[in-house]
Formats: structure tokens, C-alpha cells, sequence
């Protein structure tokens, strides 16, 4: 007799039948959403086709599904037999049964909340695997967890970190490949050397690791690709010491029958090529799709999409392998759309470029030749001044997912425009006392805060229905904002998407033609899944407002906590009522000298811009604007700064760091900026 549903003996067999058959016989029919990206093409099609353009419109509400977390939720449900894996901030998983939208287990691995800075854009997690009766979570501190399906409770976890001296995190959603539970990390704003590692499913021993830029070259190299990377970076840059970059923070792929996996790479750090190779070189294997033997962690091929990469342009965006008819031949293509504005589709057989089209305007390169190399622009690299760069570091698209459906051909991806303006930072220096110290690795410094040049493009969000082998768009739909949430594709012709400013929608696939709208109490940054329990197709939502771009901006004043919805066709429950949120007014009559203005200018933007915004400029996202402080504040900053109540939810200590007088400055900005742009009587 078969266990009731939703009890341990039931999870149990659920989760224990996810292995690598069971992956492959559900990428043919999508009955469930066992991995982040659906299937190891992380195609995030589905072949359901019960909701359709036909009855979208009587979607509605089965349940929701309170996460209890305020910052950015970027997770994709995973589901298998109506058991659901989640995550919130904070790396904390919960699990959810489906039938009655009630918790089984949650699990917080209680990642210490001042690591929370650093990493440079939230303390985000994007999901879990699942693996023959196990749940693996990365948690933010860099631990590789694995928790019995079934209970929540850890079965082993191991250290991914290899020195702790640097501001190694993790985000990512590990992946299972041929029993191999697969994490990379992230870190390359600050200095860290990236690298990779499998470890095995059922021990945690740790299987192998590649690193994805080469080490100090007066000691052995790992392998024979590390030995080929060193001679693309000038030896005098002492790239090394910073770590060099290329963090695997997100995107993978596995091709069974190929045996290769693939993984993005990501920016150099320091992000300015000048400051860690100054000779120049295209400094490998950094914003590259790199393939990888899954087996051995062995390189394979790569190709390089940011050459020399200056401008935190990652190749870490999501990938999704495809099979393409192109000039009359059938193609194994890998689609990919990272940061730096281009569509690239790459043969995943051996990694020869096949094309590159912009799919955003940009001002970088004017396109790539025929080797595949980017044609740069006379002003992509000269930092004699504040020089607005597109994309920018936000990138033409980040870690939101796109999809892509084989029956209209079209990949659906979130685009956007969040303009930034960069300004060669002359006195950059790697802080080698204090490796791993924040922003202040950059080498770039981001000058958009209010003294300095602005830039002139304007931020737009744009969800793009784009077509790989004629490389244009076939349709697009202008946004609100910026940062908006991966997406879904399915039979039914439909794609479903969360946008920044706090509704989940879909759209007829061909034509884009919106068909459905449901509020959800908060921006949507994550993607959506779908999947069948005992027959019946259901979506469903993780939704909390967050990640990099909503530290300090939003799109709607609703903002709500993070929440799972989960719809069906004549779904009827009511949403939880959120709290609205109002902007206060500029802080007013804080005492300082104007003549700690400057210096208080170049203190805020190295220790406090990326999570406050600029005061009174930006609106202020899940992490307070300064600008709008009530006066009592202000005043009382260094209470905040030295060991403040709000290091118990990530803010740093910076005792030590800043000393009272940097203090005093850092308020002299904050006032004189609100000041200075007070709506004058
Ligand atoms: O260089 C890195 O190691 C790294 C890591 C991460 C991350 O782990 O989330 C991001 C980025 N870079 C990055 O450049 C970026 O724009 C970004 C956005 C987000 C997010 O979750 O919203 N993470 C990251
Ligand atoms: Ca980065």
C-alpha cells in the first residue's frame, strides 16, 4: 500500500526516485520541476499543456505560502510528487506540501548575519537540488549542506571556502551531475580566485575542483589549463594577489549524452583590466562558458565572451543548451545572453562560436568578427573620466532566467537598462592587509552618486521574446523597471513572469499578448515552475523583493514579505493582506562642516553606496536610503556604524574600520547631499 501522501515514508520515496534516469525520462514530459533550471538543458520548458491561452484567465490563487523573509527571495521552486523545496534569504530552505500549502520542515543553516556583507548583492539564495532522497542547499557562508529530504535534518555539509581571508559567498543553486552535487561561489568584486567543486551526493567527499583563473605562477599549476590561462595576464599586474576573479556564481549545464558540463564565468577583480594585467591580455578563463569533464573536473573547451573583461561583464548568466537547424543543419547549441548585451549561440559539441548580435543598445563593442571576438569601441577602456559604459555592471541581463519553448523557437528573456557611470580609480590598491575588504577592491569606482557626471541613457526593464537563428527580436514588452523576474515557457503557448513592480503575468508565447494578472505584494525577482500533482498543473511563484538592484531601488511601495503562490485553473483563495510602505521626507538640520563634504563623499561611496543608495537620489530598496533618515538618526550614526542593532540583520560592524571622525564625515555627506538637492521654497 502506498504511503499517504505528504508523511516522511511518502517524501522519502518522492525525492529517493530523483537520480540521473529519472532526470532524463522527466526532461521528456516535465511532470515535475526536480532542478533549478527544470531539466540539465535548464531549458525551463515545460511540456504541460492542461493551463493553456485558452483557460489562463481562470488561474487564480490555490495558496500562498508565507517565507518569513525580508530580503530578496530569487529561488525557483523545485517539486517533485507535490513535495516543494524552497528557499528564502539568508539561505534558509523550506519545504511545502503542495496538497495543502502548509510547511513540513524548514531548515536555517543560521549563516552568521555580519557575513551579510560580504558578498556584494544580498544575501540571496537561488535554490536547492535534489538528489536520491537528499535536499542540497549552498548556504551564503560557503557551506555545502545536505539535508535529509524527508526531516530537514543535515546529513552532512562540507566547507567549500578554500581561505577565509577573502569574501568568498555563495548564491547559486548547486546542480546534480552524475551523482556529483556541483557549487561554485561568488566574491570577484572584492578579490577571491574562483574556482568549482564537486562533491560526491551521498558522502560530501569532495570529488574535484577547478579553478577558473590561474594561481601564482612561481608555484605548480593546478593543471594544464591554469598553465595556458597564465600566459593571457601580465605577470607584473600580480593578479594573484587579488584573487584575479572569474567566480562561477551561477549558470550550469550538463549534456548527458556529450558528457560535458558547462558553467559562466565571471568578472575579473579588479573589475579594471589595467589595474591586475596592466600589459593588457585576454586574461582566461574570466566571462567565459567553459565545458568541463563532469567526471573528473577536467577542462574541455571555451570560448570567451568578454575578452580582457574591464567592466564586471560576467558570463555567469543562466545558459540553456538547445538543438538549432541552422543553414539547413542541425545544430547542439548552447544560447546565452549575459551582461555584456550580446546573444551568443556557441556550438556545445566543441565551443566554436556560431554568432553574437546585440540585443540592448551598448557602447562597449560595435559587434564581434568572425573568430568571435568583440570589435571594442575608443571609449571602452579609457578611464580619463566619469564614462557612462552599456551595459553596465547591472548588466543587459543578470541571474533572472530565461527559457527557451522549441515550439515557437523563441527564447524569453528579462533585459534591462540600469545605467551607471564609471571612473577610473587612480589610486587603486589591492588591500592585502585586508584582503576581502568590501567595494574598495573594485578598481573601478561606480560614480553615480550626486557630485559626479550622471549618466544620460534612461533605465528601462523589457521582457524580449528573441529568436536564436534569425538573432532578432520576434516581440517585446516594455516594463517599468529594471530588474525583473525570470521566466517560464510551457505548451500551453504561454510565458509566465513576476515583474519589479509586484505582479505575476502571462503572456500568449507568439505574440506576447498579456492574457493574465495577479498582484503579488512585492517585486518578483525569481522565476517561476510548474509542475502536475496527482494530475492537476499547477504554477507557482517565489516572490521577495531583493538581490543587487533592490538594496537600494524599488519599483512599488508594496513590499510585502517574501511569499510562495501557487496557482490552478479556478483557484480561489485570498492573497495576504501586505503592508504599504511610504518614502519620508529628506533628513533636515543635522550640524556639520561643509568642508568634510569631499572627504565624506569618497568615505560613503567606499563603505556604505552599494546597500544605501545615494541619499535622497535613489528611493531606498529592502535596505534603508540614508537621505531619508529621521534627523535623531543622522546624529546618531556612529550608534549604527560601531557595533550597531542592526549587525543582527547583515549590517557590518565597521569598528575598526572607520573611526569617529570618518563618521562625522560620512554625516556631512549624507546631510549636505539632501540639502543640496532639497526642492528649493
Ligand atoms: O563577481 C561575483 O562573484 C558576483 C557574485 C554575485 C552573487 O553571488 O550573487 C553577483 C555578482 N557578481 C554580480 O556582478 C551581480 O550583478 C549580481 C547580482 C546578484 C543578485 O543576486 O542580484 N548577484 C550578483
Ligand atoms: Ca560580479
Amino acid at each position: 500500500q502506498a504511503p499517504a501522501k505528504g508523511t516522511p515514508a511518502h517524501i522519502k520515496a518522492a525525492v529517493g526516485k530523483v537520480n540521473a534516469a529519472f532526470m532524463q525520462s522527466n526532461a521528456t514530459q516535465t511532470a515535475d520541476w526536480p532542478s533549478y533550471g527544470l531539466d540539465y538543458a535548464e531549458t525551463r520548458h515545460s511540456k504541460l499543456n492542461q493551463i493553456s491561452t485558452d483557460n489562463v484567465k481562470d488561474l487564480g490563487l490555490v495558496w500562498s505560502y508565507n517565507l518569513e523573509s525580508r530580503r530578496g527571495v530569487e529561488s525557483t521552486p523545485v517539486v517533485v510528487d507535490g513535495i516543494m523545496y524552497v528557499t528564502a534569504s539568508w539561505s534558509i530552505v523550506h519545504a511545502v506540501d503542495v496538497r495543502t500549502g502548509k510547511r513540513i520542515w524548514t531548515y536555517d543553516p543560521k549563516v552568521p548575519r555580519e557575513a551579510g556583507y560580504k558578498g556584494c548583492c544580498d544575501v540571496v539564495n537561488r535554490g536547492v537540488a535534489l538528489h536520491e532522497g537528499k535536499v542540497f542547499v549552498a548556504a551564503y557562508d560557503g557551506r555545502l549542506i545536505a539535508l535529509d529530504a524527508a526531516t530537514g535534518k543535515e546529513v552532512w555539509a562540507q566547507d567549500t571556502i578554500i581561505d577565509r581571508k577573502f569574501s568568498y559567498t555563495i548564491t547559486g543553486a548547486p546542480r546534480v551531475f552524475k551523482g556529483n552535487v556541483i557549487i561554485g561561489n561568488g566574491g570577484a568584486e572584492y578579490g577571491v580566485r574562483g574556482y568549482i567543486t564537486a562533491y560526491d551526493a551521498k558522502t560530501g567527499a569532495q570529488k574535484w575542483r577547478w579553478f577558473t583563473v590561474p594561481g601564482d605562477p612561481s608555484k605548480p599549476f593546478e593543471d594544464e589549463s591554469m598553465e595556458r590561462a597564465a600566459k593571457t595576464w601580465d605577470h607584473a599586474g600580480k593578479w594573484w594577489e587579488a584573487g584575479g576573479g572569474g567566480t562561477a556564481w551561477d549558470a550550469m549545464a550538463f549534456d548527458p549524452e556529450l558528457n560535458l558540463m558547462y558553467i559562466g564565468t565571471g568578472n575579473g577583480s579588479p573589475w579594471q583590466r589595467d589595474k591586475r594585467s596592466p600589459a593588457g591580455g585576454d586574461n582566461l578563463y574570466l566571462a567565459s562558458i567553459v565545458a568541463l569533464n563532469p567526471d573528473t573536473g577536467k577542462y574541455v573547451w571555451h570560448y570567451q565572451e568578454t575578452p580582457g573583461d574591464n567592466w564586471d561583464y560576467t558570463s555567469t548568466q543562466p545558459m540553456i543548451l538547445a538543438d538549432l537547424t541552422l543553414d539547413g543543419k542541425p545544430r547542439k547549441v548552447i544560447l546565452h545572453a549575459p551582461k555584456n548585451g550580446f546573444f551568443f549561440v556557441i556550438d556545445r559539441t566543441n565551443g566554436q562560436f556560431i554568432s553574437a548580435k546585440n540585443f540592448v543598445d551598448v557602447n562597449w563593442a560595435t559587434g564581434y568578427d568572425q573568430n568571435g571576438r568583440p570589435i571594442e569601441t575608443a571609449i571602452a577602456r579609457t578611464g580619463d573620466r566619469p564614462r557612462e559604459i552599456i551595459p553596465s555592471a547591472f548588466g543587459a541581463r543578470n541571474w533572472h532566467s530565461m527559457s527557451f519553448n522549441p515550439a515557437t523557437g523563441l527564447v524569453y528573456m528579462p533585459v534591462q537598462g540600469v545605467p551607471l557611470t564609471l571612473m577610473d580609480n587612480k589610486d587603486w590598491k589591492f588591500n592585502a592587509e585586508r584582503p576581502g575588504e568590501p567595494h574598495s577592491n573594485m578598481g573601478w569606482n561606480t560614480a553615480n552618486f550626486a557630485n559626479v557626471e550622471p549618466p544620460t541613457s534612461k533605465p528601462f526593464g523589457r521582457l524580449v521574446a528573441w529568436d536564436p537563428v534569425k538573432q532578432q527580436a520576434a516581440w517585446t514588452k516594455e516594463q517599468i523597471s529594471p530588474w525583473n523576474g525570470g521566466t517560464l515557457t510551457t505548451a500551453g503557448n504561454l510565458v509566465f513572469q513576476g515583474t519589479a513592480d509586484g505582479r505575476f503575468i502571462a503572456y500568449n508565447a507568439t505574440t506576447g499578448e498579456q492574457l493574465w494578472e495577479a498582484p503579488t505584494g512585492t517585486g518578483v525577482i525569481a522565476a517561476p515552475s510548474t509542475y502536475l500533482v496527482d494530475g492537476k498543473q499547477y504554477v507557482s511563484i517565489a516572490v521577495g523583493w531583493g538581490g543587487v538592484y533592490g538594496l537600494a531601488q524599488r519599483a512599488t511601495d508594496r513590499t510585502g514579505p517574501g511569499t510562495v503562490y501557487t496557482f490552478a485553473v479556478g483557484g480561489n483563495a485570498q492573497p495576504p493582506a501586505h503592508v504599504a510602505y511610504q518614502l519620508g521626507k529628506l533628513v533636515e538640520g543635522v550640524k556639520y562642516d561643509p568642508a568634510h563634504v569631499p572627504a565624506g563623499t569618497a568615505l560613503y561611496v567606499s563603505n556604505c553606496v552599494f546597500c544605501h543608495g545615494v541619499p535622497g537620489v535613489d528611493r531606498g530598496g529592502n535596505i534603508p536610503n540614508l537621505g531619508y533618515m529621521d534627523t535623531s538618526f543622522i546624529e546618531n550614526l556612529d550608534k549604527f556604524v560601531f557595533k550597531g542593532p542592526a549587525t543582527a540583520r547583515g549590517m557590518p560592524d565597521f569598528t575598526g574600520k572607520l573611526s569617529n571622525d570618518d563618521v562625522q564625515k560620512i554625516k556631512a555627506f549624507i546631510q549636505g547631499t539632501a540639502d543640496a538637492i532639497r526642492p528649493k521654497k
